[in-house]
């Protein structure tokens, strides 16, 4: 699909937007990061994290409360201990292009108050695809070692890190506390033999080596962790009670001299023109290291400096990640396929003759909707020069250390004589109901509803998912054969399951892959989920656009299930006049020519509103609290409003609430600081740092730098020369202090 150009968004449209993002950033991240089983390409997720920062740097006052650009990394898994960071685990920001590293070096100059011409060093590095561990020494003695978790706490892994050769267990002449952190990772020899050994044992294969890496270390039994061929490469620190070294290359030499494996081709630069040779000369060996690689770091060499630009919510501002291009490959389209998904979308599938793309197999690719096949985007225009995809197509595959694998592009050259162009199915491949395409709407959905067996499947498949009600014993495997029996049909039958088999637990034993205990368990494990949190069962429910997020906003505002049901009631009639006037909009703008009589046509939709007085007050309150709640939005009210009404989906709901006890979700909590929560101005001259590191350090503490006083300003920093600002803080009683009062208040320099 082609997005839409940032900067013709209208704000009403950012906002969903942003929302939508933030959606689908969550849900791969858990999938990434919490499952070491992504369900999207990483190419795929860095374009929806540059797109979200596009439009929060457009849109600055639409920024969400859970903005993905504020997060790092995912979830910690269940079952490991949890370790907070005493010096956070960050990310780092992305460069794709080569203007984009000159705009590093500028932007660093410009932050330190640098001339252009100042000498500037910095370090280039291979960016090791793999993950993070941070291992804490004292006394030179290993005492733990814990994965970047979300940042702030990760998961302790200390036993299976100690299984890791290249991490030593003792140091000599290391300071009294040392964290050393770097990258494990899998090199290509050890993950090719583990997934040969893995499918041999009938267990499952990795898709990846980072994924390998990943899944191995993050093992409850450390035994397991032995067994798999890891590696570990230092390049940064943590808490250090004394200073490794003043530049990021001696520290590298000094991570080596106490034993360390570093990275061999780290180059130190001059500049932008030698980071770029270094990144050339990286990514030309690349295929040739023996591992994975998915860009090249620069950081700042010299370490001062790295402690004066300091961070930003979840990336240093010294250093920055060049990504590799992704990987493409040609052949040949076999079939199309069409998958049905939980909300009824007719998926079309690529069946490709297999292909190695990056070091991995494809022989499926996602061809998105009717409208990519056919060439077009979802508003009519051209894509790929128009050429639309047929079956018999030699086809260009595009991965990144991905799973999912896309085509890209079609050879005409090559296309056979007798290839036709694909006609996409109008009725559902697995229940023969229509398949409807709404106006607007890419996709192809199947109206069979609760009767389509591929949606109700999927639909159960996603309930007892991971971060919905995650019932132990009771996967996609398990759903599907029960579906197939006739034992579960619909969420509220798995409640029902102990009292309707449970007494002949003899039944369920004689099937296929269950014993007597594991009857038991899972009976017990869905007991375990009868009480369950009320953002959980929102997001179960599988409503499309009610994601994670949405179902955590709706959760936080309305408190209750009693509470949000009602809202839902109440604001329904005013949905559908909203849904009404908004048909009515959109059609007469189909037709309106010019602007006088779409302006005029705009009013006579508005009137479908005025006309109805009858639609009560109150729905209308309703209606209005409800698209109003942050991150929201109508597409997501109306999805919500529609599915909740609905009669047979909304008699399912009921027969499954009656078997919970839904608990209320508290809201989040903040950074706590002297200055968190409160509007911060700066004014005059700073004489120990520039105004953008002072604004960085005010906001890193959870304050809001303003750029003007009023009423609203809890502080005003004031250098010398500070003008009407001051006079103006004065009058509005707001207090002001002087730079040396400000770093004492943050504490000190
Ligand atoms: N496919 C998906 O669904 C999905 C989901 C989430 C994240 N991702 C991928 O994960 C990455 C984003 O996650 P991220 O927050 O870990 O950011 P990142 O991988 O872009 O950068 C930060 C990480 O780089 C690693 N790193 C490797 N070599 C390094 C070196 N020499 N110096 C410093 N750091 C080095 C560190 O582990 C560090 O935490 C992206 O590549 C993204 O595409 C993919
Ligand atoms: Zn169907």
């Amino acid at each position: 699909m082609q997005a839409r150009p940032v900067d013709e968004l209208t704000e009403k449209e950012a906002r969903a937007e942003l929302a939508r993002l933030a959606e689908q950033i969550a849900r791969a991240n858990r999938a990434y990061h919490t499952e070491d089983a992504p369900e999207i390409s990483d190419a795929e997720y860095d374009a929806l994290k540059q797109r979200n920062l596009a439009i929060e740097a457009r849109f600055p006052a639409l920024k969400r409360a859970d903005s993905p650009s504020e997060q790092v990394g995912g979830a910690l898994a269940e079952g490991f201990a949890k370790v907070r960071h005493k010096v956070r685990m960050l990310s780092l920001a992305n460069a794709f292009e080569d203007e984009d590293v000159a705009e590093f070096d500028a932007r660093i100059r410009n932050f330190l108050g640098l001339s252009a011409d100042a000498p500037l060093a910095y370090t280039a590095e291979p960016k090791i695809d793999g993950l993070s561990l941070a291992l804490r020494y004292v006394d030179g003695i290993l005492m733990q070692a814990a994965t970047r978790g979300d940042g702030e706490t990760g998961e302790n892994v200390t036993e299976n890190a100690r299984t890791i050769a290249d991490i030593p267990q003792r140091l000599s002449g290391a300071p009294e506390v040392l964290e050393v952190r770097g990258e494990v990772y899998m090199s290509h020899a050890d993950f090719a033999a583990l997934n040969t050994r893995q499918e041999a044992a009938g267990e499952k294969t990795f898709a990846n080596p980072r994924n390998a890496a990943a899944g191995s270390l993050r093992q409850l039994d450390a035994e397991v962790t032995r067994s798999r061929p890891l590696k570990f490469f230092a390049y940064a620190w943590g808490e250090h009670s004394e200073p490794l070294a003043e530049t990021q290359m001696g520290a590298m030499e000094r991570l080596k001299a106490l034993g360390f494996q570093v990275n061999p081709y780290t180059t130190r630069c001059d500049g932008p023109r030698e980071m770029l040779e270094t990144y050339r000369r990286i990514e030309a060996g690349r295929a040739d290291l023996g591992y994975d690689i998915d860009g090249v770091v620069y950081k700042v060499d010299d370490i001062g400096l790295q402690h004066r630009l300091g961070y930003r919510s979840t990336t240093p501002r010294w250093a920055i990640a060049h990504k590799f291009p992704a990987e493409l490959a040609w052949t040949r389209l076999e079939a199309i396929d069409i998958q049905v998904g939980r909300t009824g979308a007719l998926s079309p599938v690529a069946r490709l003759h297999p292909v190695t793309v990056g070091g991995v197999v494809v022989s499926n690719a996602t061809l998105h909707n009717e409208d990519y096949i056919a060439g077009r985007d979802s508003k009519g225009e051209a894509i790929r020069g128009g050429k639309d995809i047929r079956v018999g197509d030699w086809v260009q595959v595009y991965r990144a250390g991905d799973v999912i694998p896309k085509v890209a592009d079609v050879d005409l050259a090559r296309r056979p004589g007798d290839a036709v162009p694909y006609e996409f199915p109008t009725t559902c491949p697995e229940c023969g109901s229509e398949a409807i395409r709404e106006e607007g709407d890419s996709v192809r959905r199947c109206s069979g509803g609760l009767i389509c067996p591929a949606q109700a499947i999927e639909k159960l498949k996603h309930f007892v998912s991971r971060a919905a009600f995650d019932i132990e014993g009771l996967g996609a495997k398990q759903v599907e054969q029960f579906y197939r029996d006739g034992w579960i049909r619909e969420p509220a039958d798995i409640f029902t399951l102990r009292a309707r088999y449970g007494s002949g637990i003899q039944q369920l034993k004689n099937r296929e892959g269950w014993g007597e205990r594991s009857a038991q368990n899972l009976f017990d494990a869905i007991d375990e989920r009868r009480t369950i949190p009320l953002d959980r069962l929102l997001f179960a429910l599988g409503i499309r656009h009610i994601g994670e997020v949405a179902a955590r906003d709706l959760a936080r505002h309305y408190g209750s299930w009693a509470a949000l049901i009602a809202a839902i009631d109440l604001a329904t009639p005013a949905a559908e006049r909203q849904r009404q006037a908004e048909a009515a909009r959109e059609a007469e703008r189909r037709a309106a020519a010019d602007e006088g009589r779409r302006a005029q046509l705009k009013k006579a939709a508005d009137a479908v509103w005025a006309a109805e007085p009858e639609i009560a007050k109150e729905a209308r309150a309703a209606w209005d609290d409800l698209v109003g709640i942050d991150g929201i939005g109508a597409t997501v009210a109306q999805s919500l409003t529609t599915s909740l009404t609905q009669e047979a989906e909304r008699a399912s709901v009921e027969r499954l609430v009656a078997h919970l006890t839904i608990e209320a979700v508290e809201p989040i909590g903040a950074v706590e600081s002297p200055v968190a929560g409160k509007t911060l101005v700066f004014t005059g001259t700073l004489e120990k740092m520039t105004r953008a590191e002072a604004k960085a350090r005010a906001e890193a503490l959870g304050a809001k730098v303003a750029g003007s006083v009023s009423a609203r300003t809890d502080l005003l920093v004031a250098g010398p020369g500070a003008g009407s600002k001051a006079t103006k803080a004065a009058e509005l009683g707001v207090e002001v202090i002087d730079e040396d009062a400000w770093l004492a208040l943050i504490g000190g320099a």
